[in-house]
């Protein structure tokens, strides 16, 4: 009997949104493209090309077909793609009478509704500051010692009993306790596994088709979410009471730099507010990182011309650091590791963490002579741009000296933007790149390893990672001296 209801309900909706896109784009000029089956598009077949890291030739067999302004159907709404440098500017810099960073319905209910990629006007205002705060070079700077502490002590600790480190499973373990810890204030162990535990499940729902039905990954997803609010909720309030008290400082944590700002502005800023930034930042600021760690081990296992680059450079700083009385990392070291950052920079051009992200039309607008009608998606590629051969000269090598600072012929904006661009651009980029240096550092100092599986390829997943978790094998380094 549910069953039936479900369809009929399914057919009614399917109806009501073929009308309302036969409403809409009567007498317009869209752009070529195919907008599949009703209701699900090609969300499909874009998942499963997603999945098997063919992403990119999705996208290029339609811009082959069709141009580099196409229509399809993607996660329940008709969306138009465009690929190129105007596109991006036209996708990541217009303004919110135009365009609102509108996400598909997945992330909008598990991230919830007040997450700050949708946030608009003066509540996205307060909440991007609350946030950013946090992740600016002032902040980093009196944290790096303690990222510093936890990078090496869950090193040693994952190696007390095994020689062997899941690369995968370990920089999400990582980048999890760091956004925790550093971001959040939350120490208890327990509570971050089980946080941990929940918002794995609650991201794989992020890519999955918003069909709530018991079993689904989305229905798992939404099952999760209400757990992390459930264990967050008591932190709120013990922080609402400290700060209240004065037993608390609001620049302590992102947690009680939000609820400081909610407590200013009662009628702008809800608890809900709070919860959902707490769950779109983790979302955000996980699984990223951790992305683009492991695609650095990925990429100096299997090169070692670069693992050589990369180990002489770390090791230069590692001996200045041990000189020093105190043996601390600090701030400086980091802007040091020039060379390390730059294979970061080349490995995010070749396979972007982030493959791209949409926009909701408000009004309706035109881009490259088409028109595109409210209501509609936009989405934006961040690999097909990297891939532009008049910008990246022979686009598919991998070459870290692309990012010198040095270079006659700089790279245009919105030609790399693995960290998007325009207002919405990542507030977490110097965050990200503060962990995944730190962690570099460790690993090329402390270890020498080699991979299990020698042949592993990257496959989406829905994110890129090492197919088979990269798992390595490690050997304490005696002497930071050389590689082979
Ligand atoms: C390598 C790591 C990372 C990559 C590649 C990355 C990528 C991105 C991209 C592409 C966007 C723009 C999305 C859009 O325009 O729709 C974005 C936004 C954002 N990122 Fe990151 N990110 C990374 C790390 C982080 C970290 C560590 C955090 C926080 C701890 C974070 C927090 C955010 C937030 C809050 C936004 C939304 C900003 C806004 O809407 O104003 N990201 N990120």
């Amino acid at each position: 009997m549910s069953i039936l209801i479900l369809i009929i309900v399914t057919l009614v909706f399917a109806c009501l949104v073929f009308k309302l896109y036969k409403k809409n784009t009567v007498n317009k000029n869209l752009p070529k493209g195919s907008l599949g089956y009703p209701l699900i598009g090609e969300t499909f077949s874009f998942l499963q090309a997603q999945k098997k890291d063919q992403g990119p030739e999705w996208i290029s067999q339609r811009v082959k077909k069709y141009g580099p302004v196409f229509k399809t159907s993607l996660m329940g709404a008709p969306t138009v793609v465009i690929v190129g440098q105007s596109g991006n500017k036209f996708i990541l810099g217009s303004g919110e009478d135009v365009l609102v960073a509108k996400q598909p319905k997945t992330l909008s209910t598990i991230a919830g509704k007040y997450n700050i990629f949708e946030l608009t006007g003066s509540r996205y205002q307060l909440i991007k500051g609350a946030l950013s705060t946090f992740m600016k070079p002032t902040s980093l700077q009196s944290n790096i010692k303690h990222i510093d502490e936890l990078i090496t002590g869950l090193f040693l600790k994952s190696t007390r009993k095994t020689d062997i480190i899941p690369t995968v499973d370990f920089m999400k373990r990582l980048t999890f306790n760091i956004a925790s810890s550093v971001l959040f204030g939350i120490q208890n162990e327990l509570l971050i596994d089980e946080f941990c535990h929940d918002f794995a499940t609650a991201f794989k729902a992020v890519w999955s088709l918003p069909i709530n039905f018991p079993g689904t990954t989305y229905w798992h997803g939404m099952q999760a979410r209400s757990r992390i609010i459930d264990r967050l909720m008591p932190i709120i309030r013990e922080k609402i009471e400290d700060l209240r008290e004065g037993r608390l400082n609001p620049a302590s944590d992102v947690l009680s730099s939000l609820i400081a700002v909610k407590m200013q502005n009662e009628n702008v800023i809800t608890e809900e507010m709070i919860v959902d930034n707490f769950v779109t930042m983790m979302i955000a600021g996980h699984d990223t990182s951790a992305i683009l760690m492991s695609l650095m081990v990925w990429k100096m296992s299997n090169d070692p011309k670069i693992h050589r680059n990369v180990f002489e450079e770390q090791t230069e700083i590692q001996r200045d650091i041990e000189g020093r009385e105190d043996h601390n990392l600090t701030w400086d070291d980091i802007q040091r590791m020039k060379y390390t950052w730059r294979v970061a920079q080349e490995l995010m051009r070749i396979i972007p963490p982030v493959f791209g992200s949409f926009r909701k039309v408000v009004n309706d607008t035109t881009f490259g002579g088409f028109d595109i009608p409210k209501g509609w998606q936009v989405f934006w590629s961040a690999y097909n741009t990297h891939m532009d051969n008049d910008i990246f000269e022979n686009p598919k090598e991998f070459d870290p000296s692309r990012f010198e600072t040095n270079l006659s012929k700089p790279i245009p904006p919105y030609m790399y933007i693995p960290f998007g661009g325009g207002q919405h651009s990542c507030i977490g980029n110097e965050f990200a790149r503060v962990e995944t240096l730190v962690t570099m550092h460790k690993l090329v100092t402390m270890y020498e390893w080699s991979l299990i599986h020698p042949n592993e390829v990257i496959t989406r997943q829905p994110m890129p990672y090492p197919s088979m978790g990269l798992p390595i094998k490690v050997t304490p380094r005696s002497s930071a001296t050389t590689i082979n």
